[in-house]
């Protein structure tokens, strides 16, 4: 549907994208995962026809948008980072407005309107000025917007920042809601969390450069200490250390808190020789904590740095 082909954009000096390429397929949820200042904004605001590369190409339906950028503006739905909204103006005010600017009106605009309130949520409060709604309600609201002139392909900027974990819950559901009714998604974050539960294919960006894109489980393979797992014992010694690190698949382990923590390559056949080495001991197990790899994992591991710095 989409294909990004070694973009690149400098400000001056700065080089806010270096190289940057990917492909969206229709159905996905493709998460651009990065840092602030990555350069997320900058590839979707070439994406959207908004910015002028400084070079690369972007394909959409096969064709380069910077030649014909029409069918791609049809398609395309944007929900920016910054609230776009009049604060003066109802809810309701605010979508007839947007609506007339994507050339909807009469019944069918107010029939639309009536869909989307449904959709984010704010049937009860459409009729609201939007001075009056939370935070989270303006996103949504936001959300709304962009859906108007229903959208095949939809780029959502950090929706969720800086709300309320019950509406975030909400937009994350709207958004696998929306895939659902067949809308193509691209989503930014630098929240991991959401990223691991929304997008099948994960492209993560750091300094303006793709550091690595996959599926959650292929990014997760490039993570040398695999799963994680902490055991509390009756008794633990260096007998039954040294005895763990016999294990085929266990590269580390070290007494931690007067439990063990051992890093391994497979969370699930590790368990079972674990118990069986604890029994061979005469050793009771308390509690095991398995954690596996996240994308927090995969950053640190090829920057050196945490996603969250
Ligand atoms: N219009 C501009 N003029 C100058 N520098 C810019 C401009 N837009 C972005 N930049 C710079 O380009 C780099 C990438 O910024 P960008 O906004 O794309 O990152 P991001 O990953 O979207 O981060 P954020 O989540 O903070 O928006 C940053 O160093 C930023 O300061």
């Amino acid at each position: 549907m989409l294909k990004i082909k070694n973009l690149y954009k400098n400000f001056g000096s700065i080089k806010a994208v270096e190289g940057v390429s990917f492909e969206v397929k229709k159905g996905d949820i493709y998460g651009l995962l990065g840092p602030n200042g990555a350069g997320k904004s900058t590839t979707i605001s070439i994406i959207s026809t908004l910015l002028q590369p400084t070079s690369g190409e972007v394909l959409y339906e096969g064709s380069n948008i910077f030649l014909d950028s029409k069918p791609i503006r049809r398609d395309l739905g944007i929900v920016p980072q910054d609230i776009a909204l009049y604060p003066t103006l109802t809810g309701y005010e605010n979508l007839l407005f947007w609506g007339n600017v994507y050339g909807l009106k009469g019944s069918q605009l107010k029939k639309r309107i009536s869909e989307i309130s449904d959709i984010v949520g704010l049937n009860e409060r459409i009729k609201d000025r939007v001075d009056k709604y939370s935070g989270g309600m303006k996103r949504r609201l936001n959300i709304g917007a962009a859906l108007l002139h229903m959208p095949k392909l939809l780029i959502m900027d950090e929706p969720t920042v800086g709300i309320d974990p019950q509406s975030r819950n909400h937009i994350l559901d709207t958004v696998l809601e929306l895939n659902k009714q067949g809308i193509t998604i691209i989503y930014t974050s630098h929240y991991m969390e959401e990223v691991e539960y929304l997008c099948n294919q994960i492209c993560i960006m750091d300094e303006g450069k793709v550091i690595a894109l996959g599926r959650k489980s292929e990014l997760v393979e490039l993570v040398k200490e695999k799963t994680q797992i902490s055991i509390r014992f009756d008794k633990t010694d260096v007998c039954v250390l040294n005895s763990l690190k016999e294990i085929r698949g266990v590269f580390d382990a070290n007494i931690v808190d007067e439990g063990i923590t051992l890093f391994g390559d497979n969370g699930d056949t590790l368990l079972a020789e674990i118990i069986a080495k604890a029994t061979e001991h005469g050793r009771r197990i308390e509690s095991i904590d398995v954690k596996k790899p996240n994308l927090e994992a995969v950053f640190l591991h090829l920057t050196g740095k945490a996603l969250r710095d």
